[in-house]
């Protein structure tokens, strides 16, 4: 038997697994490491979070891959480029947190790295009658990362999921159904990244197939991409500081909410090639907004973000959805973000993923942890028949080191 091949058979076997998950968002801010101790699989796994780090990108590397993030024409040649040399950029960090945290990879199972998503065209945003389906990109490869680092690495997680009827995303509803289903309370598991997503999941031991994931609309990246645009110095509206002095312009708002997206069945995905600058300085130019300040386009596109994750929940739930709501991700810090997301859905209650024993930065990177451990150890994740976009499929394409 192939060696590797026979390590990971062992690795499978064991009852708790070392796995390091990497997740690089669409915020270009940095790598998420998690180091994860898997015990078991399926609904009995649980998780241990030995170490988390974010390491951040510096101007080169978001120069780099902002050459290609999100545009549908780029250099094939510098796509080409780009793969391995983020894998190499990937496994580098690695090995730069391992030495921090004063842990040899010997003493790593796994590594479960989704890589970067260059391009996310699923089939209502990319409407290509020639491709009938739904299509994403992720870069950084995987063989890179097995080889630099010596650990068996799974990567390229989408592509399965897609092939099996799905848009490739959110994946969020597998991680969050395994550790995060509660005989209490149905739960909505908000993530605040660049885009929005959430996670509804019934009461543990209820019918698990009405758990679903779905992509509400934006949810930093634009903030983020204003804020650059006025204040190059400036990465993000810290604690939406500059969002709170804004005033909320509603013809800019309704023109914004006018996109067909917002009012499209659940569940839906999406990325930064639907709402990225050009959507606003068009929304712009048709409300005569183009000269409005920095703070009222803040305060708009925080009540769009919210807009977008109240819509969605109304649709499934009602009028006035009454949900226990966790949050992760960046926009879990921003306060503006959070006042507007509570005047929203009043009747919902508000916490973070900390209080599950979840760190909100940390909860995608852990979701590939946890896909990894599946794939590796557990079954194809079945949420139960007849859902939609939640195939019961394992994910991950596997890199041996040698
Ligand atoms: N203190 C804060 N105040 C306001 N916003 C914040 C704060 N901290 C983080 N953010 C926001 O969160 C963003 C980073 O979020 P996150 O790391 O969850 O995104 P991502 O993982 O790249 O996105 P995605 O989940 O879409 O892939 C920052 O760019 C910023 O907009
Ligand atoms: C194609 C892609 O990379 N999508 C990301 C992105 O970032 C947030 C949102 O859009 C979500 O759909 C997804 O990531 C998380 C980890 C997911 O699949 O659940």
């Amino acid at each position: 038997m192939n060696q590797h091949l026979a390590r990971l058979y062992k690795i499978a076997q064991q009852p708790s697994r070392r796995i390091i998950g990497l997740m690089s968002g669409t915020s270009l801010d940095g790598l998420d490491v998690a180091l994860c101790r898997l015990h078991g699989h399926g609904t009995n796994t649980r998780l241990e979070l030995e170490q988390f780090a974010t390491v951040a990108y510096d101007e080169d590397v978001r120069y780099r891959i902002r050459q290609v993030f999100a545009r549908p024409q780029v250099s094939l040649e510098y796509l080409t480029l780009l793969n391995p040399w983020l894998g190499q950029l990937h496994a580098d960090m690695i090995l730069q947190c391992l030495l921090k945290w004063h842990i040899s990879p010997q003493e790593v199972d796994l590594v479960a790295s989704h890589g970067q998503t260059v391009y996310h065209a699923p089939q209502h945003q990319h409407q290509n009658p020639d491709f009938p389906l739904n299509a994403t990109l992720q870069i950084g490869d995987g063989d890179q990362v097995a080889v630099r680092t010596g650990i068996i690495t799974l990567s390229d997680f989408r592509q399965k999921h897609i092939a099996a009827g799905g848009e490739g995303a959110p994946l969020a509803a597998y991680g969050d159904y395994l550790l995060l289903s509660s005989a209490e309370e149905e739960r909505l598991l908000l993530n605040l990244g660049g885009i929005a997503n959430f996670t509804y999941l019934p009461r543990a031991g209820q019918d698990a197939s009405t758990a679903f994931s779905t992509d509400t609309g934006p949810g930093n990246t634009l903030l983020d991409a204003t804020v650059r645009a006025h204040r190059p110095e400036l990465a993000y509206d810290e604690d939406g500081r500059l969002a709170s002095l804004g005033q909320v312009h509603e013809g800019l708002l309704n023109e914004l909410l006018g996109h067909p997206f917002f009012a499209a069945t659940l569940p839906k995905t999406t990325g930064p090639e639907l709402f990225g600058p050009a959507y606003l300085q068009q929304a712009q130019e048709r409300t005569g907004t183009t000269g409005l300040g920095l703070e009222d386009t803040l305060a708009t596109l925080t009540e769009l973000s919210a807009h977008g994750v109240a819509q969605a929940a109304k649709q499934v739930f009602g009028s006035k959805p009454a949900l226990a709501v966790y949050a992760s991700g960046g926009g879990a810090h921003n306060p503006a973000l959070q006042s507007a997301l509570r005047r929203h859905l009043p009747a919902c209650r508000f916490a973070t993923t900390d209080v599950l024993g979840v760190l909100p930065d940390a909860k995608e990177a852990i979701l590939f942890a946890l896909l990894a451990n599946e794939a590796v150890a557990g079954q194809p994740v079945s949420i139960g028949a007849g859902r939609q976009r939640v195939p019961a499929v394992s994910m991950g394409k596997i890199s041996f080191p040698g």
